[in-house]
């Protein structure tokens, strides 16, 4: 049985090229066993074409790529039983109802009537939507419909879960149910590798974030040990439409500058540093 050393999935220097545009530029991660880990990036970074190509949706143009001790790109079948996929756009039949989409779904990846019946039931009542089980899914909420679309990728039972932006255009509410979901099934052993343009997401679920831009990551880290590479509070000063950010290693330093300051610009803002902050510092851009 894996430890929790043991990794799930190791990729390194994957590469892909679709004509003149280089969407990833080599990258390299190890996700542990159990771990939740998210790729966090802005619209065009590479998230995407990463999940696809561990998927075997999209060829890679280069690298090698490892779940346990499964080679992804030279035993793709053996790969692909050992990963559920949650895409971003909501692909369920409408018109069937949500125990026909999973039952359509586990036919689809070999499993028996039975186990399929029983499987169903488990996953509906965990995700709070066997009382709609034989509803078409046209009925459900938005919300509704994402959780449905997770315990999908979950029915065969695999080891390790992609989720790619799980809560795009959802409302704060509904997307804080989602990532209590999302938790448990982390906390039911399953290895999860979560993308996402929401850092305050990334913050909350993910014990490792990976910071991705422009087809390269350029940080690696628990969210807490990005921030503390930057320091401990900030001090944001705005001089007429400009905004300026400065880091401190404590908050008596960030108060000496800030009081320094306060007679000279318009709003001088003490806080402490967040995610956010150390995306725009290691990637140069906003998300
Ligand atoms: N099938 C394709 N053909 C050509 N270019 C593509 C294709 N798929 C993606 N790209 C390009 O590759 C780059 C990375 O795209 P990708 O979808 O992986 O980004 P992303 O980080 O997932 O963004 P988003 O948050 O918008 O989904 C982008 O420049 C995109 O235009």
């Amino acid at each position: 049985m894996p430890g929790q050393d043991t990794f799930a999935i190791k990729v390194e220097n994957l590469v892909k090229r679709y004509g003149v545009i280089t969407a990833l530029k080599g990258i390299s991660f190890t996700i542990k066993s159990g771990e939740l880990f998210a790729l966090l990036g802005p619209n065009g970074a590479g998230k995407t074409t990463t999940i696809r190509i561990l998927c075997g949706l999209t060829r890679p143009t280069g690298g090698q790529a490892f779940f346990y001790e499964v080679d992804v790109f030279k035993e793709p079948i053996q790969a692909k039983k050992m990963v559920g996929l949650v895409p971003q756009a909501i692909n369920l039949d409408l018109e069937l109802t949500l125990k026909e989409n999973l039952l359509i779904h586990g036919l689809l990846f070999g499993l028996s009537r039975e186990q399929i019946r029983k499987r169903s039931y488990e996953l509906l009542r965990f995700a709070e939507l066997w009382d709609r089980a034989n509803e078409k899914v046209k009925t459900l909420s938005g919300g509704m419909r994402r959780r449905l679309l997770i315990i999908r990728a979950l029915l065969h039972q695999p080891r390790i879960l992609f989720l790619d932006e799980p809560t795009v255009g959802l409302d704060p509410h509904i997307r804080r149910k989602l990532w209590g979901l999302i938790k448990s099934i982390q906390q039911k052993g399953t290895t999860i590798l979560l993308t996402t343009h929401y850092i305050e997401e990334a913050e909350f679920l993910a014990d490792r974030v990976a910071f991705i831009n422009a087809g390269r990551l350029v940080a690696i880290d628990t969210p807490q040990a990005l921030m503390k590479q930057l320091g401990e509070y900030a001090v944001d000063i705005v001089r007429g439409t400009e905004l300026e950010t400065k880091f401190f290693p404590d908050r008596k330093a960030a108060e000496e500058f800030s009081l320094k300051l306060s007679n000279e610009v318009e709003s001088v803002i003490l806080r402490r540093i967040n995610l956010e902050d150390a995306f725009v510092y290691f990637t140069g851009r906003k998300v």
